[in-house]
């Protein structure tokens, strides 16, 4: 399995299926982009911003949804294994990917795994076991949570040290240097984890001594 970003925005993601982890997937699809969710009952539970339809497709039903709402996704997280193959039917036939989540052992051409995800800014981590042990990536995440405070910050800091080094007629080594030195600067990360310390000021030091070395 390849790993890949994808951007949704502007596209829909469809989910069939309102139980704990339909709603997991959409509160997770719903930061992102407009995404509907197709089940006879939703419970008390929390789907963020989607829309929800209360309805209960036949498995040869499934294609005609998939075809109403054209989307890029679709999510097959019903307790309905007829339905989830169903789904995954219907996403192959119109070439749209599809996360199963009743499966993981062999996966079908275009599917797609949801991996365990910490954000922080434009950082962004994923886990995945490639669908061996979804508990084992959540402990993972937990884990790196704590590693990625302040990445988001770094990110933005490093992005216009990037352009101002260019701006500045830098020659592409020393801007890669710089650039290297920063990120991996202990004093650079404590100050963007403090609210009065002054991160930019730690990153022009880092950069002057990285001067002086070369
Ligand atoms: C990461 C995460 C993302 C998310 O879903 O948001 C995710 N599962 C999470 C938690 C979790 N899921 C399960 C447990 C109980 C412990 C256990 O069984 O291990 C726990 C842990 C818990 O609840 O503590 C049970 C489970 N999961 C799947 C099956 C079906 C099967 O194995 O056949 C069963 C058995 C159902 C049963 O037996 O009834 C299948 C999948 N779950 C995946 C993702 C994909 C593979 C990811 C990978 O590559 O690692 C995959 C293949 C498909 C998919 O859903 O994309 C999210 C953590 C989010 C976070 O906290 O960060
Ligand atoms: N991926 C994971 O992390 C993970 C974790 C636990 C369980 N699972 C698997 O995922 C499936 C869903 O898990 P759950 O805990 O949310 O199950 P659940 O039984 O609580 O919820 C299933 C939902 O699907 C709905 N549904 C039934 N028939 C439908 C239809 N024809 N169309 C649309 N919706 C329909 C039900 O009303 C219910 O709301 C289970 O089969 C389980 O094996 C996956």
């Amino acid at each position: 399995m390849v790993p890949l970003v994808h951007d949704l925005s502007g596209e829909t993601v469809l989910v069939f299926g309102g139980g704990p982890v339909g709603a997991r997937k959409a509160r997770r699809f719903a930061r992102e982009t407009r995404t509907v969710v197709v089940s006879p009952e939703f419970a008390d539970r929390e789907f963020g911003e989607s829309e929800l339809v209360r309805a209960a497709p036949e498995p040869d039903d499934v294609a005609d949804w998939v075809e109403r709402f054209d989307p890029v996704l679709v999510v097959a997280a019903t307790n309905d294994s007829d339905v989830n193959d169903a789904v995954v039917a219907a996403a192959q036939a119109r070439g749209v990917l599809v996360n199963r989540a009743d499966e993981s052992g062999d996966r079908d051409a275009g599917s797609v795994v949801v991996p365990a995800t910490v954000d922080d800014g434009t950082v962004s981590v994923a886990v995945t076991t490639g669908g061996a042990s979804p508990a084992l990536s959540k402990y993972l995440r937990e884990r790196i949570e704590a590693e990625l405070d302040g990445a988001g910050a770094m990110a933005d800091l490093t992005a216009d040290l990037r352009t101002e080094l260019k701006e500045s007629g830098r020659p592409p080594a020393e801007r890669r240097a710089a650039i290297r030195a920063v990120v991996r600067d202990p004093a650079v990360w404590k100050a963007l984890r403090s609210a009065d310390a002054n991160p930019r000021r730690e990153a022009a030091r880092v950069i002057t001594e990285q001067r002086g070395n070369s």
